[in-house]
Parts: structure tokens; sequence; C-alpha cells
């Protein structure tokens, strides 16, 4: 077995307890694909509890793609607790750059330095104040791209920064990867991207942020090849996806990743 089927093999082994504050959308894929895949999501999202969670959980991951006042204090007030703690959390900033509310909100997050920031190509362009095109929730940008605000952004934060498309970019701002696992079926899925997160933040916890990332890309990106034989669309996919995440060893991850080191 290699690293990136050893890093799985030992998220499964944790099976950490990660706490995610994301989207109306995205709750019950997100909270499967994390199952499927052999970690514990518990959705968390109330002002009243959302940090004293923080407190209990392993990891946190923050999705801003259907934001409102109160969640997005509850989110603010969970990354400082992470933060405090040494929590690794993980920022996804959907359709960031859509509106003045979203931006403010972003780079109040932002601020909190991340882990990890996991998104679309226009999603970490827009967040690095660089004239980005998105389409709402999905990408008008290609990765290629947003690498220039990817390696700003790392460089800002001290994290890593994984932009996700046809074929995925992380960067802590010395280390880059490509990862060019997965299906064109993965954005016909909604919430597929915001699942990922939540797989990002589990493999985060107690292994290296850059190396967890780039394992995590690479397994999503398979179970998405090995989840699109013999289906008939979006609909089968999904439910085949879930599987694929299930019955996905180690030993497959470390024959089918395709990762380039640079
Ligand atoms: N055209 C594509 N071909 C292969 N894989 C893709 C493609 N587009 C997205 N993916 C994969 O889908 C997953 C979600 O990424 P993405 O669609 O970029 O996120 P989001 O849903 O947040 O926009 C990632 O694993 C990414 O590698
Ligand atoms: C469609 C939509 N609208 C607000 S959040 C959301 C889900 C976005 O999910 P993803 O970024 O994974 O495609
Ligand atoms: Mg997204």
């Amino acid at each position: 077995m290699d690293d990136t089927g050893q890093h799985l093999d030992h998220m499964r082994r944790t099976a950490p307890l990660v706490q995610n504050i994301t989207n109306y959308v995205a709750m019950n894929i997100m909270a499967n694909v994390m199952l499927a895949a052999g970690a514990s999501p518990a959705m968390v999202h109330a002002r009243e509890e959302a940090a004293e969670f923080t407190g209990l959980a392993q990891a946190l991951t923050i999705n801003i793609g259907t934001l409102s006042p109160a969640w997005a204090d509850a989110m603010l007030e969970s990354a400082v607790a992470a933060q405090a703690q040494g929590t690794p959390w993980i920022l996804d900033p959907v359709a960031v750059g859509a509106t003045g509310y979203r931006r403010d909100i972003g780079a109040r997050l932002l601020d909190l330095a991340p882990t990890v920031i996991r998104g679309n190509a226009s999603e970490i362009m827009a967040l690095a104040g660089a004239d980005a095109s998105g389409k709402g929730a999905d990408t008008a940008d290609a990765v290629s791209q947003a690498q220039e605000a990817a390696s700003a952004l790392a460089r800002r934060t001290g994290g890593v920064v994984a932009v996700t498309g046809p074929v995925d970019f992380v960067t802590d701002g010395t280390r880059n990867a490509e990862v060019a696992n997965g299906h064109a079926l993965m954005p016909r899925v909604t919430a597929l991207g915001c699942s990922l997160t939540g797989i990002v933040g589990a493999f985060t916890v107690g292994q290296d942020p850059f190396e967890a990332t780039v394992a995590a890309l690479a397994f999503f990106g398979l179970a998405g090849e090995q989840a699109a034989e013999g289906v008939r669309g979006p609909g089968t996919f999904q439910v085949a996806f879930i599987d694929a995440l299930y019955t996905m060893t180690p030993e497959d991850l470390a024959r089918g990743a395709r990762i380039t080191l640079a």
C-alpha cells in the first residue's frame, strides 16, 4: 500500500467525528457520502451550540452555500473555536463571488486561517479577489486560471488550497499537486463538491493537511470513475458513487490514484 492508500486507511481507522455547517442542499448527500467513506458526520449549525460542539469534533467544515445571518454567526464562532483549539477546519466558499454578503462573510472566514480551502475555480479566484466569472454555485473558469489565486490564498492563510475540476490542483504555497481522477458526471449531481469538502475534513484528522487533501481528492475522483461504469446518468450515478466510496480498498486507491507532484 502506498501513502495515498495509507491516508484512506488512517481515516477509516480513525472514523473521525466531523462537524459540518453546510447548506440545505448538501446535508443529506454529504452525510451519506461521509458515512459510506468511513467518517462520522454531524450537521450542527445552531448558534446556541455550534461552537460548543466544535470542542467535541475532530474536524470542522464550513460551507456558505445557503448563507443566512444566524448561520454566519455560528460559522464565525465555530471557526474561532477550531482555530483556538488547533482543530483542522475546511472552508467551502460556495458562490462566494456572487453577492456582497457572501464576499463579506467569505473574507471574515478567510481571516480565521482555514486549514484547507476547497472550491471550484471561480470560487477560489473570487475569494482571492481576482476577476472571476462564476455561475451561481458552478464554475465558469478553468482550474488552470485559478492556480495563481490558489497559491496566493495559501501563502496568505498558511493553509492548503484545493481547486477542483476535471483535473484538481492542490497547493500549500510551496508544494503543488495535480489529481487527474474524476468523471464528467460528478458536476451533474448537486452537492458532490460540498460532500468532497466533508471528505477532505475527515482525511485531515491526524494527517498532514496537504497530503491528506491530495489523497482525499484522489479517493473521491476514483470513486467517481468506478461509479460511472455502467450507469445511465446522474441519478443512478449518485447511488453507485456512494457504493464505490464504501467498497474502495486502500489497495484500489493506491493502484488507481493519478497524482502528479510538482
Ligand atoms: N469535468 C470533470 N471531470 C472529472 N471530474 C470532475 C469534473 N468536474 C468536477 N469533477 C470532480 O467533481 C468533484 C467536485 O468538484 P467540483 O465540481 O469542482 O466542485 P463544486 O461542485 O463545488 O463546483 C471533484 O472530485 C472534481 O475532481
Ligand atoms: C445548488 C446550490 N445552491 C446553493 S448551495 C448549492 C449546492 C452546491 O453544491 P456543489 O458546490 O457541491 O455543486
Ligand atoms: Mg461547490
